[in-house]
């Protein structure tokens, strides 16, 4: 030992094995301090989303407590706000209006004439009114909203519905900040959110519960630094920061509100309309390229949505311009000339229903979405919303459309399995082949297929054509790759028919603007078989006009029960994509 402790070799080997002692240590402190740090940040999160929950119950609440006093309110300040209008306008009680005599009418100023009312006052009486209205115009003042033709007049919403459009909802109002695509999408960054003014008092009249579509699919990945919370399904958790997976949970967690938890009373909402009309009145009008886009799916309730949305003050629709499936050639300036002319605070859509499965459109999509930001110097997001629905009901749908459309009769019972018979029993053996080739990656096969548009997707053969363009998960994936997943909303086009409000709420929502439509504004026709819209508390109805009456649907049950098989696994794999229930399509024209 002695020997030992003068030796430089045994000195040396003492100072290194004190030295790895000490370094151990210190790692292993670092190790528990790190993970204090997450232990801590990770209860943090906790806290506060506990905090965001009780706030939502306590908004929802209180919503509930508002709603239910508001319907007559609501209904009342309207009729109040309408006369007031209409007073203006010199129209009493609706009887065509006392002769309004020029010089009265010089003397009276421009603004008391809002043409966007006035377009809804004409649509529920054109033939007596619009002449009185025109020449009032004439008489009037040079006001500048008269200087050109008032678009509001062009736009007036009479070939919409069978009846005029709700006055109480009309107008032309948004709130400046409803549509800011440049956010970030809070929901994606909970631990920015005590802070962020995403959640400061400004959003949506009514708390509205978070939409699932807006949870991280189980498994992504966050961006490097950022900590998210997402949700699979109702019951998996995980929390992520940058590459690395902090924790699982295994019990559930309320996602991040992105809305203000304090509801808006109903004057609040009159206040904002008036305010609104007033600020509008006062606005330039221009062509805006628009804010989002109902891109599909045909036959699956696209007409019904658009037009329900166009209620909306915040909204303007472009109807549909098949711009980026035909003329994305002729450039923005062409897209924009077919856009409504409006004031910079109210969105614009357009829809088009085959945009959801042309494999060149997503990518046309983003390319207008990089121009635009380019031009604005803004990263700007563009808003998809793609409507799926029963894909055996949408494809006789389809067929039953196709042949009223061609001028032809209502098919007989058994004409659309003819029509389909030989070409369908193919595709079922082709897809059998397919799951038997490649297995698990059978989805990836046809999603090459579509890509590369062979078989079943070259687009030459109708009944191909019409059976998978219920494939809804092909082109879905198509989207996921060029857009992130909070640009676009997923509709169950089957609760289009049958709670058309919760879809319209849903909607508002994933805009971000105020919930101005809900369920209180939908009220069934036993004759048509779908749901119109209605002021609240009226009972007047509001339907669509369809182009065809909507033919029988007859289907035999084999042929159902094939087709079924046929969708199924596309439907199953959109909802995993999702992270949301399996859809429960499985219609039977015989129930
Ligand atoms: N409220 C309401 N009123 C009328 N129609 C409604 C409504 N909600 C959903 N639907 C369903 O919409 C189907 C037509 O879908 P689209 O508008 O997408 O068709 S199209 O592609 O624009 O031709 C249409 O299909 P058919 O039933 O075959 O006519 C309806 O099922």
């Amino acid at each position: 030992m002695a020997r030992c402790g003068i030796s430089l070799t045994c000195l040396s080997t003492v100072f290194l094995g004190m030295m790895l002692g000490l370094s151990i240590l210190l790692i292993h402190s670092m190790l528990l301090t790190e993970r204090q740090r997450l232990e801590i940040l990770e209860n943090e999160i906790l806290d506060q989303q506990a905090d965001w929950k009780a706030q939502w119950e306590q908004a929802q609440a209180a919503q509930k407590a508002v709603q239910d006093s508001q319907a007559s309110y609501l209904h009342d300040e309207l009729e109040k706000f309408e006369k007031q209008v209409e007073s203006e306008l010199g129209i009493v009680d609706g009887a065509p209006p006392a002769p309004v005599a020029a010089a009265q009418v010089q003397a009276q100023p421009a603004p008391a004439f809002v043409p966007e009312l006035a377009a809804q006052v004409i649509a529920q009486a054109p033939e007596t009114l619009a002449p009185m209205v025109d020449d009032y115009a004439a008489a009037a003042a040079p006001a500048p909203v008269f200087a050109a033709p008032a678009p509001a007049f062009e736009a007036a919403p009479a070939p919409v519905f069978e009846a005029a459009l709700a006055p109480a909802y009309i107008p032309e109002a948004a709130p400046a900040q409803a549509f800011v695509p440049e956010a970030p999408a809070p929901a994606y960054v909970p631990d920015a959110a005590p802070a962020a003014p995403a959640y400061a008092p400004a959003a949506p009249a009514f708390g509205a519960v978070p939409a699932p579509q807006a949870a991280l699919p189980y498994g992504a990945v966050l961006p490097v630094g950022a900590v998210g919370i997402g949700v699979d399904g109702q019951e998996w958790i995980f929390i992520k920061k940058g590459e690395n997976l902090i924790k699982i949970l295994q019990k559930p967690i309320y996602q991040i509100p992105t809305f203000d938890p304090a509801p808006k009373t109903v004057d609040q909402i009159m206040v904002g309309l008036h305010e609104r009309i007033k600020r509008r009145k006062t606005m330039p009008k221009t062509q805006h390229l628009p804010s989002f886009i109902i891109i599909g799916v045909k036959k699956c309730g696209t007409s019904a949505l658009s037009r329900f949305l166009k209620i909306h003050p915040d909204l303007a629709s472009a109807g549909e311009t098949f711009f980026f499936a035909n003329n994305f050639k002729d450039g923005l300036d062409y897209y924009k000339s077919k856009m409504p002319n409006t004031t910079d605070d109210v969105l614009t859509y357009e829809k088009t229903p085959n945009y959801y499965r042309l494999p060149v459109v997503p990518d046309r999509v983003r390319n207008f979405q990089s121009q635009i930001s380019k031009a604005s110097g803004i990263k700007k997001e563009v808003k998809m919303i793609y409507i799926t629905c029963d894909p055996v009901r949408r494809a006789l749908s389809d067929f039953l459309h196709s042949r009223t459309n061609e001028g032809g009769s209502e098919p007989a019972a058994g004409e659309f399995e003819a029509f389909i018979g030989v070409r369908f029993s193919k595709m079922e053996e082709e897809m059998a082949t397919i799951k038997a080739d490649h297995g698990e990656e059978w989805h990836d096969e046809i999603y090459n297929m579509y890509k590369e548009r062979r078989g079943w997707f070259n687009y030459t053969d109708p009944i191909s054509n019409m059976i998978v363009n219920g494939a809804y998960s092909i082109f879905y994936k198509r989207w996921l790759e060029n857009f992130d997943q909070r640009q676009l909303l997923v509709i169950d086009g089957t609760e289009m028919i049958s709670n058309p409000g919760a879809v319209v709420v849903q909607t508002q929502q994933f805009l971000n603007i105020e919930r101005i439509i809900d369920e209180n504004n939908f009220i069934f026709d036993e004759e048509r078989g779908f749901y119109c819209y209605t002021r609240t508390g009226d009972e007047t109805k509001y339907c669509i006009k369809g182009q065809n009456k909507t033919p029988t649907k007859t289907l035999s049950d084999d042929m159902r029960v094939r087709l079924f098989n046929f969708f199924e696994p596309f439907s199953q794999r959109l909802a995993s994509d999702l992270a949301r229930e399996p859809f429960n399509w499985n219609w039977n024209p015989a129930l």
